[in-house]
């Protein structure tokens, strides 16, 4: 990984269809594109989402607020760069590389022995009577247990399958522990296991494999 002192922030995506010679295995990564206020401007994101999932507006507020929220679209829209040169997934000093679509983590450690974070589901994730939807458990596993591979192999992997066992409820907003780890490689196989814990508490294991890719490959 590559990480540019000089980092320009604001690139218009250029006219390269963007998997050419396939999924980029050396792309920059940055602490400084989209600026100082980038992280926090994704938290409000964020904050705001939690805010939707438990709101009732009134139907003059829905319209206020779908007025707004045309404005901020509008704001963005001159900034629009391809997704190799976003801050959204390259800032790797914010929570989940500040990607927005992840549930926030944090990795304490990552290595080729595997990768331990805190991840903390939000209110938005909330599947059902309180706890985090399944669905938000498995992309993070997706996402760190790809991580544990491409950190053993030093190439992008992708998710050949990924199977999820929910041993108990994960509770939102409450900062969990998530490990992944190569279990066993096969050539470009990297079987990953993981597991998430609210404390002591198994609340899902993962079972996974990932294949390396090869050079070129999308
Ligand atoms: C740090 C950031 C981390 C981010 C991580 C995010 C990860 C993702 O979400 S990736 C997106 C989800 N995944 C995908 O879209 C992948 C779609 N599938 C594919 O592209 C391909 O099937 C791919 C790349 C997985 C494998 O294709 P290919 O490279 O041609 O490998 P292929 O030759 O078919 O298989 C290689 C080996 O794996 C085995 N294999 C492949 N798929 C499976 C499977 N689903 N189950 C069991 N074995 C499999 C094959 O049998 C073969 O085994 P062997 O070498 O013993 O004969």
């Amino acid at each position: 990984m590559k990480g540019a002192p000089e980092q320009e922030w604001n690139v218009a995506a250029d006219e390269t269809p963007q998997h050419q010679g396939g999924f980029r295995a050396d792309f920059e990564v940055t602490t400084e594109r989209g600026g100082p206020s980038y992280g926090e401007m994704i938290e409000q994101v964020r904050t705001f989402m939690d805010k939707v999932r438990y709101a009732s507006p009134s139907p003059e507020l829905a319209d206020e607020v779908i007025d707004d929220l045309r404005k901020l679209n509008a704001k963005l829209d001159s900034t629009l760069v391809d997704e190799w040169t976003s801050p959204s997934g390259t800032r790797i000093d914010l929570p989940s590389r500040g990607n927005i679509t992840l549930p926030p983590y944090e990795v304490l450690d990552g290595g080729p022995d595997g990768v331990d974070a805190v991840v903390t589901f939000r209110p938005f994730h909330l599947g059902g009577n309180g706890v985090a939807h399944g669905g938000h458990v498995a992309i993070a596993f997706d996402d760190l247990g790809g991580m544990a591979a491409a950190l053993r192999v030093g190439r992008p992997a992708r998710t050949a399958y990924l199977t999820v066992n929910y041993r108990s409820l994960t509770p939102l907003d409450t900062p969990l522990t998530l490990r992944t780890w190569v279990e066993r490689h096969d050539g470009r196989k990297n079987f990953v296991r993981g597991t998430l814990h609210d404390g002591d508490r198994l609340c899902a294991e993962l079972d996974s494999l990932f294949i390396e890719l090869k050079p070129g490959q999308a």
